[in-house]
């Protein structure tokens, strides 16, 4: 479905994709992770056919830069940063949905299923939305159409522990009929959600691993905390993960999101001296 053949892009003088060699197919999901200035978003505009590049870029046999219209149908983009629009968000969804031909409904229902009050910011201007807002109407306009491939520069980095749980379900209502590149500078952050993991290092393709499916991800582990004493700042630090404590707030049970279990435990693991028990077992 994608390829990319010996890409190379420099600023001026500054080279900073030297060389990529890639193929991704139908199905696949794609982790593109590496640090700050690796090169992700630059790989990204090049496939969304915005920058004049050396080699070749396809999608389905098209050149993105030639065929810009035909190339955008295809794909459903959650940027890094939300553009500055001072349009309203009730005209942004009507214009998303004339431009990809889908119904504002499917972008609603969407919106609506990750918690955004859609109904209460129609006429709100969207630069005016909160950082968290703005992701949800953004992953909303991308996933309320057909779109083949789905691009995401860092989508779930403003979402909270139960939009972020939405969000999975959404990817696996799309897994049989959608490409995935998720791009993200944290392995941890998308590990579950991909079978794939490229990592790109100074515009270099560095890292280039299958990985097996084994959380899907729908799954919901069952979590249960011991603490030796009650701290404020754990109860703080889980807060919105939908743990449930006793009544001296020592033993915390919920329900944890496969694909966000190594997020989880990168939270609880602050509190390492604190715990004295802990599983996260498959329901
Ligand atoms: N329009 C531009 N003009 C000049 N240099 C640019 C431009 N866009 C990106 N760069 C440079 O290209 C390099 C790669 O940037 P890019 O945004 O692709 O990295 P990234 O891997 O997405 O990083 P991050 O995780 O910080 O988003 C950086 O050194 C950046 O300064």
């Amino acid at each position: 479905m994608i390829q990319f053949k010996n890409l190379s892009k420099s600023f001026r003088r500054a080279s900073v994709l030297n060389g990529i060699d890639l193929e991704i197919g139908i199905g696949e999901r794609v982790a593109l992770i590496g640090s700050n200035g690796a090169g992700k978003t630059t790989l990204i505009r090049c496939l969304l056919g915005e920058y004049d590049h050396q080699g070749e870029v396809r999608i389905d046999g098209l050149d993105p830069r030639a065929n810009r219209t035909a190339v955008l149908g295809k794909i459903g983009f959650v940027p890094q940063l939300p553009p500055p629009l001072k349009m309203p968000v009730g005209q942004l969804i009507d214009f998303s949905a004339a431009l990809c031909k889908t119904d504002p409904a499917r972008i609603h229902a969407i919106g609506k299923r990750l918690g955004l009050d859609v109904d209460g910011i129609l006429a709100r201007q969207f630069v005016r939305l909160s950082g968290g807002m703005k992701q949800k109407l953004l992953i909303a306009i991308a996933l309320g159409r057909d779109a083949r491939l789905l691009i995401m520069d860092e989508p779930a980095a403003n979402l909270d522990p139960e939009a972020r749980k939405i969000f999975f379900d959404l990817l696996a209502e799309r897994l049989n009929d959608a490409t995935m590149i998720i791009s993200s500078h944290r392995l941890d952050e998308v590990s579950s959600l991909v079978n794939r993991v490229i990592e790109m290092d100074m515009g270099k393709v560095v890292i280039d691993d299958k990985v097996a499916d084994d959380a899907t991800l729908t799954d919901v582990l069952a979590c249960r905390i011991v603490l030796k004493r009650f701290e404020p700042a754990f109860a703080r630090a889980v807060e919105g993960w939908q743990l449930v404590p006793d009544a001296e707030q020592l033993v915390w049970q919920g329900g944890i999101a496969g694909p966000d279990r190594l997020r989880f435990l990168g939270i609880v693991s602050r509190y390492t001296a604190l715990v004295s028990d802990l599983s996260l077992r498959e329901a």
